[in-house]
């Protein structure tokens, strides 16, 4: 899976963007606030139809223009054109894949499997477990097919029980519906997370290895309710306590990965550079586990990668990223410090990001 063309309009500062990148590792310079990262920014919203910038995708279009179009094509039999529109007038975005309007965020993330590394992702560690759930879920989605419709179903049962625990007088027969719903497509989203997490550990445990062995560092799934007891159970004995908290508080929607060094969260005892590695660890892990379980590619963004990692790490990191033969988009901004990372058989293509005379960024390959 890799992108052979990207054409963006009205994005950030950059100038129309026509870019043909290589299928292997496309290394993007510049000096700071020159667009490399909103670059990056525009493959994510053309593949995930949000940004990991702004919550509010209006700050990505351009000062002054009216709207901000992305185009891009993924190479295979057959090809999949995307195209992802956003108004400044509209909330909504308009998507398109292979040609068709009205396509659902999910079929988008779904044809374009990305990862993102960036100078935040140790946030993954030490932020709130909706992020963790969030990778945990793009693994599962990537891999068990039943994933989004279990979830789904499960989703909208919560959202049901907690308006219901918020009203003053329950009706039983109501909430007995409701928390049978929950339970059943509840045990499902569980079942096959844990199944795939049981899978993915190996994976991950070989490539932090690589990247940076800890043998105490410990990777846990932990389902969001007691283990001993089952989801029907846990709801019908939380059903006071949770009344009066006005929420559900145990179940899928609260689960977690624990990641623990010799029993500790690593979070409070890894460094900086550290918890880096790791976590860039678990995302490599996500698309070898990918490649191997569902013979798909994913295309990695990443975004400053020599930030806080010596050059040591960065040769492993960038051995593993060869090793996978998955595109990937790495922006920096000295132009030398990439260029000795790759064997020579590998593919790199060299861009770099200038002022135009209006003072927009424009990118031009380098070679
Ligand atoms: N909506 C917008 N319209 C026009 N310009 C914008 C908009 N939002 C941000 N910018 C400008 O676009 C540039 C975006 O820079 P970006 O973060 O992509 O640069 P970068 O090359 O990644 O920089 P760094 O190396 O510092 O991380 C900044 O100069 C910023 O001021």
């Amino acid at each position: 899976m890799s992108l052979s063309q990207l054409n963006f309009q009205g994005l950030r500062n950059l100038a129309p963007l026509d870019m043909h990148p290589s299928r292997g590792i496309n290394i993007i310079t510049g000096l700071n606030g020159s667009g490399k990262t909103s670059l990056l920014e525009g493959i994510h919203v053309l593949g995930m139809g949000r940004s990991f910038r702004t919550r509010q995708l209006k700050h990505a279009i351009q000062s002054d223009v009216a709207h901000m179009t992305l185009y891009g094509r993924l190479e295979g039999e057959p090809e999949i054109s995307i195209g992802v529109r956003r108004l400044r007038a509209q909330r909504e975005l308009e998507l398109r894949l292979r040609g068709d309007k009205g396509v659902r965020l999910a079929e988008l993330v779904e044809a374009m499997p990305l990862q993102l590394i960036n100078p935040d992702a140790f946030r993954l560690l030490e932020g709130s477990p909706a992020g963790r759930r969030e990778f945990l879920d793009w693994g599962v989605f990537h891999v068990k097919h039943h994933f989004l419709e279990a979830w789904k179903r499960t989703r909208r049962a919560v959202k049901h029980r907690n308006a219901l625990l918020r009203r003053g007088r329950i009706d039983p027969q109501e909430m007995a519906a409701w928390e049978q719903e929950l339970a059943l497509w509840g045990e499902v989203v569980d079942r096959l997370r844990f199944e795939w997490f049981s899978e993915f550990l190996p994976v991950f445990e070989e490539t932090l290895n690589v990247l940076l062995p800890l043998p105490g560092l410990k990777l846990n799934y932990a389902r969001g309710w007691d283990k001993q007891k089952t989801l029907a159970d846990v709801l019908q004995d939380n059903r006071v306590t949770d009344q009066q908290m006005g929420f559900t508080q145990q179940g899928p929607q609260r689960a977690d990965l624990r990641i623990r060094l010799n029993k500790q969260p690593a979070v409070e005892v890894l460094s900086r550079g550290q918890q880096k590695l790791v976590v860039s660890a678990l995302k490599l892990a996500q698309g070898r586990f990918l490649e191997r379980t569902a013979q798909r590619h994913c295309i990695y963004l990443i975004d400053d990668l020599p930030a806080e990692l010596d050059v040591q790490h960065q040769q492993r990191f960038c051995q593993l990223l060869e090793e996978m033969q998955c595109q990937a988009f790495i922006t920096s901004v000295d132009p030398a410090a990439l260029q000795p990372m790759w064997q020579s058989k590998t593919l790199v293509s060299m861009f770099h990001v200038k002022h135009d005379p209006q003072g927009l960024g424009q990118l031009v390959q380098d070679g």
